[in-house]
């Protein structure tokens, strides 16, 4: 019951993903039980919008992986009540092991608020 993802999940985001050439793509619209300050997003799910949106990427593809490692650069505040478009890519890979992946965020008129890079791990799904 993916908080990401899951469409039965009551308290998750029910994100849906599609994939456009290099691209996997979400839109998310805020609400205000997604606050952190008054009129804007909490960063902590900023962060876990884009986890998911690379983690779609490689998913599309048949990857099964871990977050290993993500840094995220907030430069404007992501308001609440707006459509927001999520892209994710993958920049590189190391031993078919290693994902380097990079996500963004874009609201309506274009500006990018947030992006982010992590890498990701591919995992055995049967030894979890
Ligand atoms: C559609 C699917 C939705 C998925 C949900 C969204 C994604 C998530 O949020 S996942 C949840 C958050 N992430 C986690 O809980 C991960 C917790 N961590 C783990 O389980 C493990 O540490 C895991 C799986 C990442 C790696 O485990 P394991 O393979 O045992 O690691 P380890 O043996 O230490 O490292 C393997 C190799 O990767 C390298 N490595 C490990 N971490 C890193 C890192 N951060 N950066 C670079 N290299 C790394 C190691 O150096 C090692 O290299 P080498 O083979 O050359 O020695």
């Amino acid at each position: 019951m993916c908080f990401g993802c899951s469409e039965r999940n009551p308290i998750g985001l029910k994100l849906k993903f599609t994939m456009d050439g290099d691209k996997c793509r979400t839109e998310f619209v805020a609400g205000e039980e997604h606050q952190g300050w008054n009129g804007y997003m909490h960063g902590g799910l900023i962060a876990a919008l884009m986890d998911e949106t690379m983690a779609w990427w490689l998913w599309f593809k048949d990857i099964s992986i871990m977050t290993a490692e993500m840094t995220t650069r907030y430069s404007l505040g992501v308001p609440v009540n707006i459509k927001l478009t999520v892209e994710s890519w993958c920049e590189e890979e190391k031993r078919d092991r290693l994902f380097f992946m990079a996500a963004r965020i874009i609201l309506p008129d274009g500006k990018v608020p947030v992006t982010a890079k992590a890498k990701f791990l591919r995992i055995d799904p049967e030894k979890l």
